[in-house]
């Protein structure tokens, strides 16, 4: 399976809604990845708060019998809880690393030390000196390393030192060093949110799954659900075509909103029930 230039433009969350319906004959497992789908990016991580429609949205959404929602992020469950807690659904926390449950049970998948955190911070520091713009973000089981407010060339000679001194690093531990936007993320080889998203499809095997995301680390997730099958479940976020295993594409989280909106919307007046029946 290989990326293509994708992505069917759809025109609007309206199009997406009304591709469902036409779809549609089993439940739904909405799949949602949060920073650049649920939240536009920010400068700052702290910075990606939810909007009140989107939390009102999802919060409708959380109480339909036939719709499982799972939030599938790189973020710890533990801060993306702090930003939005709502009862009754998944989330997924650092890339796969962790999962809570529809009763809040929570499940961890790396049980291996991770001494290897502290050595990536302080490489780090080494390669940024005295320069500003960059952060340090120490998760439970991955390690960003945001350059988004870095003066570019500056950055670009600071991230090469760093990748070339971390190599090592990664070999020894099993790592995978993953470029997302405007960060460096570093996991666990065999944990990313395509090996979440099946343990998911398992689970509700009878639930058709829908996912969005914006990054490459939902790439993982878009290519494991087309192997599952369900080659037009998948949503990329992006203002431009661009490769991806994605089927459609929708141009930011404003859109995403829109979308689960009319989702919350039909829910109320009824309307689910006949496009998404039990
Ligand atoms: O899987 P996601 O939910 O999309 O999380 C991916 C990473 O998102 C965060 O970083 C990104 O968003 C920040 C806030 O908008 C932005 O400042 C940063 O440049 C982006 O890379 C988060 O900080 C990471 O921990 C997540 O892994």
């Amino acid at each position: 399976m290989s990326q293509r230039l994708a992505n069917q433009p759809l025109q609007s969350a309206q199009q997406l809604w009304a591709q469902l319906v036409i779809q549609a004959e089993e439940p739904l497992l909405l799949l949602l990845d949060y920073d650049g789908t649920l939240v536009p990016i920010q400068d700052k991580p702290d910075l990606a708060r939810p909007s009140a429609p989107l939390y009102e949205s999802l919060i409708t959404l959380s109480k339909q019998q036939n719709l499982i929602i799972a939030i599938v992020s790189g973020r710890d469950i533990r801060e993306l809880k702090s930003f939005l807690a709502i009862e009754g659904i998944y989330y997924v926390g650092g890339h796969g690393a962790e999962m809570e449950d529809l009763h809040g049970n929570r499940y961890n998948f790396v049980n291996q030390r991770i001494e290897w955190i502290e050595s990536l911070a302080e490489i780090a520091c080494q390669c940024i000196g005295s320069h500003e713009g960059f952060l340090l973000e120490r998760k439970k089981t991955s390690f960003a390393f945001h350059y988004r407010l870095a003066c570019p060339s500056i950055a670009s000679v600071v991230l090469e030192q760093y990748r070339k001194k971390i190599q090592r690093i990664l070999e020894i531990e099993k790592l995978e060093m993953v470029e997302g936007k405007k960060v460096i993320e570093v996991r666990p080889a065999y944990i990313n949110k395509g090996t979440a998203v099946l343990q998911l499809m398992d689970r509700y095997s009878q639930h058709r799954p829908l996912y969005m995301g914006d990054d490459k680390t939902d790439e993982d997730a878009f290519k494991a659900i087309a192997g599952y099958g369900f080659t037009s479940s998948t949503v990329l976020i992006s203002e431009n075509p661009k490769p991806s295993y994605a089927f459609y594409r929708m141009r930011n989280s404003q859109e995403v909103v829109q979308f689960l909106q009319i989702l919350s919307m039909r829910c109320s007046d009824g309307s689910i029930q006949s496009a998404v029946p039990p």
